[in-house]
């Protein structure tokens, strides 16, 4: 059950979905001010019926008899995120959880206490979420490494993006473990103006509205030293890609009855590396 459509990501996710054959449930949830009804995709006849906030609860329990077995995945509105949760985890839905902010503490602590199999990342393209484990594993091996290091992060997304980088947010955890010294106010720069993404960053036009390009660079205390990590994104294809590995990861998760049931991409990845 994809939801948030018509939304950007939705929409991707639904398109592999159907590329790689697998069943979708023809319902999504949506927000409330939607006006459509329906939602067509180019790549299927079949509609997908839009369900606002206040229609989801009266409609649940007759779709849950039909696709007893349905995940969602959410890419809605950061907005939405922990609401979202809570419904999926009340009805008992396994869900993969793309949608970035929100209250993140929240939505963990509510997934572990709803016992509802989840996989929850902010970022679910598998060659930057290896690059996110390199970090985190960097910070575990050499804990103050940048000690005294100023980290400077510049992250540029399309303009209609709700919230700051949650991938951003969690990269720049790992470089605070290591001793990088930031300061949101100061450190981070965020980019929404399309010009600017045209003119500084080369942004082709076609993906001024879809792209996701980000930049860490670590600066020791008296200059002579700098180290970058960059990771840029034209589209939306590598999350769309990586949230039906996600969901694929999930399903044999049920169907082994795992005992652990909360998940990030890290541990997607993983599995999917020590299976080839
Ligand atoms: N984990 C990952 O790899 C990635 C995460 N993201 C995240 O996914 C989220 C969505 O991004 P994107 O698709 O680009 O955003 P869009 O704005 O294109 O799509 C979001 C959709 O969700 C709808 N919506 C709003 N509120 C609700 C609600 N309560 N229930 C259901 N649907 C709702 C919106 O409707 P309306 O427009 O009317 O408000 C819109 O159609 C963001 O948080 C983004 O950061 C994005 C890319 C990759
Ligand atoms: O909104 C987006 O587009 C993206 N959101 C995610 C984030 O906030 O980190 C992932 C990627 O940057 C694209």
């Amino acid at each position: 059950m994809v939801n948030g459509l018509p939304g950007n990501m939705s929409s991707e996710v639904l398109n592999v979905v159907l590329q790689r054959e697998l069943p979708v449930v023809p319902y999504s949830l949506t927000a409330e001010n939607q006006k459509e009804f329906s939602y067509h995709s180019k790549v299927s006849n079949q509609p997908i019926t839009l369900l606002r906030p206040s229609q989801r609860a009266s409609e649940i329990e007759k779709i849950l008899q039909d696709y007893p077995r349905l995940i969602a995945v959410d890419y809605t509105h950061p907005d939405a995120v922990n609401s979202n949760a809570l419904f999926y985890q009340k009805y008992g839905i396994p869900f993969v959880m793309g949608t970035t902010g929100g209250d993140r503490e929240q939505l963990i602590q509510s997934t572990v206490q709803s016992n509802v199999y989840a996989v929850i990342a902010p970022n679910m393209g598998k060659q930057i979420v290896a690059l996110q484990t390199m970090l985190n594993k960097m910070a575990q091996s050499f804990p103050g490494v940048f000690q005294n290091y100023r980290l400077q992060v510049t992250e540029s997304h399309q303009q209609t993006k709700a919230d700051t980088s949650g991938t951003a947010k969690e990269m720049i955890q790992s470089f605070v473990k290591m001793g990088a010294h930031f300061e949101y106010d100061k450190d981070l720069r965020m980019i929404r103006n399309p010009v600017e993404q045209q003119q500084e960053l080369s942004i082709p036009p076609e993906y001024i509205n879809g792209h996701a390009f980000h930049t860490y660079r670590l600066t020791s205390p008296d200059k002579s030293v700098q180290i970058a990590f960059q990771h840029n994104v034209l589209g939306r294809n590598i999350y769309a890609q990586g949230t039906v590995d996600a969901v694929v990861f999930l399903w044999n998760k049920i169907q082994q009855k795992a005992s652990q049931k909360l998940y990030n991409m890290m541990d997607v990845l993983t599995e999917q590396i020590s299976n080839n």
